[in-house]
């Protein structure tokens, strides 16, 4: 298969043939581990037995427990129970949805599929003779609605819930217990990557605040590293970033005193409710207050910055500029004497922008020119935090500090500025390009075996959600998954949401039952990847098929460390197969040798825990406490190594977008590399946490509702028509899942369908046909079925998604008005693309400013903007003609001698159907209701006209069944 050829083995730390010991000296401890071992005593009376997992030197061959006289001596007293009770809980765990419920639905799927086989059976035996055009369209569109409907309903079958224990983690993790005496965090890192594009679009103040709110998660700080990619590499964002790095210098060890939620400043301070509720520190009035006026200064430097630069940089260059005349006046002295030959120097200084060290800003200038615009500069890094030290370092208090930070740690994580290398000529692939360039970056310089990645706009709303995506990466088996998604939520939106803007059905419903299949897919933003499964490794095989008769912690209750490390031991030898090819790498991840090196700590600091369980395949663990060490501190060489993977020229000749990191070629760069994952059998997982784990801004109007659909859809239609669609997958790809991804390929195309549908009410009730001879009891009988059922489902989908039933409304709505318009768009565009080659362009979605404030008093200001875009051209067609046709077909039956009620009826429904589905259509069009613009107007002339016009040839020629008269 074509697929399998690139497909690599997932890396493996080879006992035998690994000499450089990279994987203990990352970590930052002396010994050099290779290899380990599981000593399993024997087992008396079939009793689960524990086990302890020793690390062996290379070199003397000795034990890890020797070397460690702490462990062995070490006592469990009776009031540990708890905690290695908890100790030895999964991280995870399902939690049920009704079975009832759920059977009920399965239940309800399976007669709808039979009344649409059995209806679908009726109307192709039953054609209309009198209208068979009317018919063969109407039974085609029914016959593809039928179809998607079942792509889309079956992958639904199986949801489920899933929670996590941070409780357990912590326990495990960071408490002091028999494998890990000093309680020294042994959690693995986390690499946090930001992506921004244009100061303009997306406000550096909200940007700022996503920083603000990732640097003071609760999550060891020493594991945690910002990345922020800008891709306009503007100074804006640039000095934003270094307001946010040091406002955050009060901000982070506040939150971390008070335990602040959420962590966002912005949101924080626009909390409705009472700050102080539930607050007990005598001091957090003052302190809040204080951290308050920062935060408003802060907001008054950053809103500045375009002022303070433009000033900067005027002055800089106006300076400039008499020099360069100087320099002019002495050539032009010279030439004169005729003493030089010289070429002429310019007169005029480039407009540069300036940093406020008086030097170029080496990315884009205000006013662009050749190696300083958007499309052309040299790659940026720039460390705007460095990486904090092993050991906790306590503030200033006291009197005389506004702030008493004695008691709290003030360190930061590291804070990185990253802006890639753009040149013309080089395709820089968006998204997934930049999402590339900060994976390269980040592995030589902190190497989380853990990726988040974030939107600008998306911020950490609940401190405590990195633990929550670490619990699945850290359980039993967690070594199979490659992310975790979190639902995507947002804030600004109408109460009603009009727009559907929530997407809920899709983040509860669609993504919650893959969670019981193969896995949600990947949406972008809040989602936590394993590196080596970016990387395009397969997910580790099962080492040991045979049920190990053993199980790790509980047993301490019964039996100290010592007992245990005085009975006769066992060995089995974790065998480890095909260290991964250090040769071929090179040729996927490019020439650095930094970047390659760095490949196989990832991939061991992002394995569970040594922990074995009874009935378990035993695989690929790590010793606990493997990862308390500290990591590394930059030097010049990792910095200037860093900026050499960001530049553009890297990627050739290398996998990167193809079979390593984020794919390319789609508008909708996460699908796809969520599908790559999914494809070579890698297992997801969905988060929901209580509160948000992230949250972030949605287009609120219609039009740029409409444009990000378009986008979407036009990225499923490039799925579609490329080697990532869903029917080529290899066999790794679960049934169901691939029906969920030949969905988000298809779904689009039921676009064409759609319109075809939506026009023929009006076509219907114009000729005075209907898609049926008549209304006959069979046909309708079949039609309620199909509409209960569907009713019923929506109900219980309600119930175990948890949504409303209102939302699931807006959702079908708005499924109506994007099928007409924007995936209409993408399927041309896509098919433009295939035949034409013709490039698809990624616009911003604009993002309302939260942060900006001063529209208080209108807060879904945004909401009633009216941009037209010819996107709106074709459901507006659809309005008018629907609405004219009813009007129309009331009249002539009104006043023919004798009227076809039924088909009267019969069209009418029909298209008040249509008319139904397209009124956040038309309440989006008419604005802010009580200021009417100029647009309805034009609606109604436009009916009036078509009415009249209609009128007029009817009663002319007097087509099929208009040959009534006006009395
Ligand atoms: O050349 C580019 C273009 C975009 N972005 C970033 O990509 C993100 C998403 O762009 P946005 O316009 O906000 O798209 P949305 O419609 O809100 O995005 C959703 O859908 C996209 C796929 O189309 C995903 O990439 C996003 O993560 C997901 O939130 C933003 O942070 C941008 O800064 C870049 O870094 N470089
Ligand atoms: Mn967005």
């Amino acid at each position: 298969m074509m697929f399998g050829e690139s497909s690599r083995r997932y890396p493996r730390i080879s006992h035998v043939s690994n000499s450089t010991g990279d994987i203990g000296s990352d970590f930052g401890s002396s010994t050099e581990y290779a290899s380990y071992t599981v000593v399993v005593p024997p087992t008396p009376d079939n009793n689960p037995a524990p086990v302890q997992i020793a690390l062996t030197d290379i070199d003397s061959g000795s034990s890890y427990k020797d070397d460690e006289p702490d462990q062995t001596d070490l006592r469990i007293g009776e009031e540990d129970d708890a905690l290695l009770h908890k100790i030895s809980q999964p991280l995870t765990r399902v939690v049920k949805i009704s079975p009832i419920i759920i059977a009920l639905y399965r239940v309800l799927i399976f007669v709808r599929i039979a009344s649409l086989v059995l209806f679908l059976l009726w109307r192709i035996r039953n054609p209309n003779n009198k209208a068979i055009w009317l018919w063969f369209l109407s039974v085609i569109c029914e016959i593809w609605f039928a179809f998607s409907w079942l792509i889309d309903q079956i992958p639904r079958l199986f949801p489920v819930n899933h929670g996590t224990d941070i409780e357990a983690l912590k326990a495990k993790f960071e408490l002091p217990n028999p494998t890990n005496p000093t309680g020294k965090s042994d959690l693995p890192g986390i690499d946090v990557f930001v992506s921004t594009a244009d100061a303009e679009k997306e406000p550096p103040l909200v940007t700022a605040n996503t920083i603000l709110s990732i640097l003071s998660v609760d999550y060891p700080l020493e594991k945690l590293s910002c990345y922020i990619s800008d891709d306009g590499g503007s100074l804006l964002t640039f000095e934003a970033m270094a307001e946010a790095a040091s406002f955050a210098k009060i901000w982070v060890p506040f939150c971390r005193k008070h335990k602040i939620e959420p962590r966002n400043p912005e949101s924080y301070f626009g909390l409705k409710r009472d700050p102080y509720k539930g607050k007990v520190r005598h001091d957090f009035v003052r302190e809040r207050r204080y951290v308050k006026r920062s935060y408003e200064e802060f907001k008054v430097r950053v809103n500045a910055l375009p002022h303070s630069i433009r000033r900067r940089s005027d002055a800089f260059n106006s300076k400039e500029e008499i020099k360069a005349l100087e320099k002019w006046k002495i050539w032009k002295v010279k030439v004169d004497e005729e003493q030089e030959n010289e070429p002429r120097p310019s007169i005029v200084a480039p407009k540069a922008t300036w940093m406020s060290d008086g030097t170029h800003w080496p990315g884009t200038w205000s006013v662009p020119c050749r190696n300083h615009s958007r499309g052309d500069h040299a790659s940026i890094i720039q460390v705007l935090l460095d990486p904090p030290g092993d050991e906790p370092v306590k503030g200033r208090g006291g009197d005389g500090f506004a702030l008493d930070f004695e008691e709290v740690d003030i360190r930061l994580p590291m804070f990185v500025y990253v802006s890639r290398e753009k040149r013309p000529g080089y395709e820089h692939n968006k998204k997934a390009g930049a999402m590339n360039a900060l994976v390269r970056a980040s592995a030589i310089m902190s190497n989380g075996p853990f990726i988040l990645n974030l939107d600008c706009d998306h911020y950490v709303n609940n401190s405590r959600a990195f633990r929550d995506g670490i619990c699945f990466m850290m359980d039993r088996d967690g070594d199979r998954v490659c992310y975790v998604q979190f639902p995507q939520r947002f804030e600004g939106i109408d109460p009603s949401d009009r727009y559907a803007n929530k997407n809920t059905v899709f983040f509860d419903i669609n993504l919650r039952a893959l969670d019981g299949v193969q896995g949600p897919m990947y949406v972008g933003t809040g989602c936590l990847f394993r590196r080596t499964a970016l990387y395009g490794f397969d997910p580790p095989d099962v080492l040991l098929e045979e049920e190990p008769s053993c199980c790790c912690y509980p047993q301490y209750k019964q039996r100290s460390p010592a007992t245990v490390a005085s009975e006769p031991e066992y060995y089995i030898d974790v065998e480890e197969e095909d260290p991964v090819d250090l040769y071929s790498i090179p040729k996927l991840f490019g020439s650095s040798s930094m970047l390659v090196n760095s490949v196989k700590a990832a991939e061991f600091q992002g394995r569970p825990l040594a922990t074995i369980q009874p009935g378990r395949p035993v695989r690929l663990v790590r010793p606990p406490g493997s990862l308390t060490g500290s990591r590394h501190s930059l030097t010049v060489a990792t910095v200037s190594e860093a900026v050499n993977v960001v530049s553009c020229w890297y990627e050739d000749k290398t996998e990167w977008g193809t079979n390593v990191g984020w794919v390319y070629g789609s508008v909708t760069e996460d699908v796809v590399t969520g599908f790559r994952m999914h494809e070579k059998g890698w297992r997801s997982f969905y988060c929901v946490t209580e509160p948000d784990a992230f949250r972030g801004s949605a287009p609120i109007n219609l039009t740029d509702r409409l444009h990000q659909v378009l986008r979407w859809a036009t990225g499923s239609v490039e799925i579609f028509f490329s080697r990532n669609n869903a029917v080529l997958a290899g066999r790794k790809l679960k049934f169901l899942q691939r029906i969920a991804y030949l969905n988000v390929g298809i779904y689009p195309f039921t676009s064409v369908f759609i319109l075809t549908y939506c026009f023929l009410p009006p076509l219907c009730l114009f000729s005075g046909q209907f898609v049926v001879d008549s209304l006959n009891p069979a046909f309708l009988s079949y039609l309620l079925t199909i509409s209960l059922s569907l009713c019923g489902l929506a109900v219980l989908e309600v119930k175990w998604s948890g949504i409303s039933l209102e939302e699931w409304w807006r959702n079908e709505q708005f499924w109506l008005i994007g099928g007409t318009s924007a995936h209409l768009v993408a399927v041309l565009q896509g098919i433009l693309k295939v035949i034409a080659g013709i490039e698809i362009s990624f616009t911003l979605t604009s993002k309302s400013s939260s942060g900006g404030g001063d529209e208080e008093d209108d807060e879904f200001a945004d909401l009633y903007l009216f941009k037209w875009t010819s996107l709106m051209l074709p459901p507006l067609t659809i309005i008018v003609l629907n609405v004219a046709a009813i009007l129309f077909a009331v009249c002539r039956t009104v006043f023919k001698e004798n009227p076809n009620w039924s088909n009267l009826i019969g069209g009418t429904f029909f298209a008040g159907w249509v008319l139904v589905h397209m009124y956040p259509f038309a309440k989006g069009l008419m604005g802010r209701t009580g200021k009417t613009p100029t647009i309805v107007y034009v609606w109604s002339g436009l009916i009036a006209i078509c009415f009249t016009l209609l009128y007029v040839t009817i009663n002319k020629s007097g087509i099929d069944g208009g040959s009534f008269q006006f009395p």
